[in-house]
C-alpha cells in the first residue's frame, strides 16, 4: 500500500499506521490485544489509522465530527459490512447484514414493532422479571453476576421479543452458546475443529435446534409469534413462503442483540454504581424524592412497600436516573465499533479513505478521547446536568443514521426500570477484589466477578 497516490492530479495521502503481514495484516494483534490493539494505536497515530485487519485493509476512525461524517454517510458513501465471520454467523438475512431494501423493509418492521405503545404496556413486566432476579440474588449468599444478567436478559428478550418462554436449563445453556457465538463473532472464517469459528457456528446450530423444540413444543405455529419476526420476511403471512431458517436465524440475531448489550450494561450499571457511592447515593436520594423509593420497609397487605409503580411516562421524571444510564452508555460503550464499506472515495482532515476499503467506526475511542468535556474517561452523571454543556458530549452508543440501533428505546427504558428495582430494593458490594472489565466483543468482568445482594426489606 503507497501512502502517496497520483490521481487526476492531486495528491492522495492514506492516514498513517501499519499493514502487517501479506494476507493475515495485523489480525492476530488484534485477536490477541483486543480493545487495547485499538487504543494502542490511536496513541500512536491519532485518530485516524490504517491497518490491515480481518482480510481487508482497514481505516478506523474516531472523533465526533469524522464519526459523523461516516455515519451519515450510509449508503452515499459507505455502508453496513461486517467482516466475513460475522456475515456468515449472523446470516445475510439478518438486519445488521442486509443492505438496500430490504434492510429497510425489515428495520421499518422492527422498529414499528417496538413502538412508544409496546413499551409502555410491557413496564410492569420489565419491572417484574427484574424483581424476580433481584429476589433470587438477595437469597443467595453471591451470584456470578455476568452469568445471571445474561439469564435475566435473555429471559426478558425471548419473552417479550420473540413470545417464547424459556425453561431455567435451556437459558443456562443458551448463555453458554450465545458466550460462544460472541467470542467469536470477529475471526478467522475457517471452519475447521479448533477454530473459534467452526466453535461459534456448532453454538449457533445448537441455539437454532433449542428455539426449533421450543416453538414447537409451545404448540403455537409460527405466526403466532410475535409480529417482529415479520421483519425478516414476509413469511410469516403466506404460509407457502415460510422459511424456518430465517426464523430461527431471527431469533437468535434479536436475542442475541439484546441480551449481549443489555446484559453487559445493567454489569456496568451494577459496578459504577458500586464504585461510586455518591452517585449511589444521589440517584437514591432522586427516588425517594419522587416517591419511587420508600423509606418505609414495612410491607403492605398487597406484597408491596409503599414505592410508586414505574410507568414509560413518570420513569421521564427521573432526570439524574438518566444522566446516570447515559454516563454508563458513555464510559463504557456496550458496542466499541461499527464496520462499514467504503463505496465511493472520500476524505477525512486531509486523508484518503479509498473505495472498497472497510472503515471502522471508532465509537469508544471517541468517547474516550472527547476534547470537548473534563477527564473524558472519569464517570460523572453530573456532566450531563451542567447546563449548556451536554449538546457538546460526544454520545453515540447506539450509532446513528441509517443504521441507528432499533433497539434503542427498548434498551434505554429496560435499562432504567432495572437500576430503578435494583436501587429501591438491594444493597449490593462487590466481592471480586480489584474487578477489572474486559471490553471486547462487549464489556464484561475479567474473570467471574461475584457480588452480594442484600434485600432492603428484610
Ligand atoms: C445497551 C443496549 C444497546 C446498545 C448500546 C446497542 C448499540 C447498537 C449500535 C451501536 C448499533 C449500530 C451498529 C452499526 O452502526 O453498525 C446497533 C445496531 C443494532 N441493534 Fe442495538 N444496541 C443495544 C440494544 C439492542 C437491543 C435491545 C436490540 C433488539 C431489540 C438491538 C438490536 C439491534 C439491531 C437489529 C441492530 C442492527 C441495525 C441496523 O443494522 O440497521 N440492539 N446497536
Amino acid at each position: 500500500y503507497k501512502v502517496l497516490e497520483e490521481e487526476e492530479g492531486e495528491t492522495k495521502t492514506l492516514p498513517p499506521g501499519s499493514m502487517g503481514i501479506p494476507v493475515i495484516g495485523e489480525t492476530i494483534h488484534f485477536i490477541i490485544q483486543k480493545a487495547d490493539f485499538f487504543r494502542q494505536k490511536r496513541q500512536k497515530y491519532g485518530p485516524i489509522f490504517k491497518t490491515h485487519l480481518l482480510g481487508k485493509p482497514t481505516i478506523r476512525v474516531s472523533g465526533k465530527e469524522n464519526v459523523r461524517r461516516i455515519i451519515l454517510g450510509e449508503n452515499k458513501i459507505v455502508q453496513s459490512s461486517y467482516p466475513p465471520s460475522v456475515q456468515k454467523l449472523l446470516g445475510s438475512k439478518s438486519i445488521t447484514i442486509s443492505c438496500g431494501e430490504q434492510h429497510k423493509n425489515k428495520k421499518r418492521q422492527l422498529m414499528k414493532f417496538l413502538s412508544p405503545d409496546f413499551l409502555a404496556q410491557h413496564v410492569d413486566a420489565f419491572s417484574e422479571i427484574s424483581v424476580e432476579y433481584l429476589k433470587k440474588w438477595s437469597d443467595c449468599p453471591s451470584v456470578e453476576i455476568y452469568k445471571e444478567c445474561r439469564l435475566l436478559f435473555t429471559d426478558l428478550a425471548a419473552r417479550y421479543l420473540v413470545s417464547m418462554d424459556i425453561a431455567a436449563e435451556d437459558n443456562l445453556r443458551m448463555k453458554e452458546l450465545f458466550q460462544i457465538f460472541s467470542d467469536n463473532l470477529f475471526t478467522f472464517p475457517v471452519n475447521l475443529p479448533g477454530f473459534g469459528f467452526h466453535k461459534a457456528l456448532r453454538a449457533k446450530a445448537e441455539l437454532k435446534k433449542m428455539f426449533k423444540k421450543i416453538v414447537e413444543q409451545s404448540g403455537k405455529s409460527s405466526n403466532e409469534f410475535s409480529s417482529v419476526l415479520e421483519a425478516y420476511g414476509a413469511s410469516m403471512n403466506d404460509f407457502s413462503e415460510f422459511n424456518e431458517e430465517s426464523f430461527l436465524d431471527a431469533i437468535t440475531e434479536l436475542l442475541w442483540n439484546a441480551s449481549e448489550t443489555l446484559s453487559s450494561t445493567a454489569v456496568c450499571v451494577i459496578y459504577l454504581l458500586a464504585k461510586n457511592p455518591r452517585v449511589l447515593r444521589k440517584l437514591c436520594s432522586e427516588l425517594q424524592e419522587k416517591e419511587f423509593m420508600s423509606t418505609n420497609s414495612t410491607q403492605d397487605a398487597s406484597g408491596c412497600y409503599g414505592n410508586r409503580p414505574i410507568t414509560a411516562k413518570n420513569v421521564l421524571d427521573l432526570h439524574y436516573l438518566d444522566c446516570v444510564v447515559k454516563e454508563v452508555l458513555r464510559t463504557v460503550p456496550t458496542i466499541g465499533g461499527a464496520y462499514r464499506k467504503v463505496i465511493e472515495s472520500f476524505t477525512l482532515e486531509g486523508y484518503t479513505i479509498p473505495k472498497d476499503w472497510r472503515v471502522v467506526i471508532g465509537i469508544r475511542d471517541t468517547h474516550e478521547n472527547d476534547i470537548s468535556i473534563l477527564d473524558p474517561l472519569e464517570f460523572n452523571p453530573d456532566r450531563w446536568t451542567e447546563a449548556g454543556s451536554t449538546s457538546s458530549i460526544a454520545f453515540l452508543p447506539f450509532g446513528g443514521g441509517a443504521r441507528v440501533c432499533p433497539g434503542k428505546n427498548f434498551a434505554k427504558l429496560v435499562l432504567k426500570i432495572f437500576t430503578v428495582e435494583l436501587c429501591r430494593r438491594c444493597d449490593w458490594k462487590l466481592l471480586t477484589d480489584n474487578p477489572e472489565l474486559t471490553l471486547f466483543p462487549t464489556p464484561r468482568p475479567k474473570g467471574n466477578w461475584k457480588v452480594c445482594f442484600f434485600s432492603k426489606f428484610h
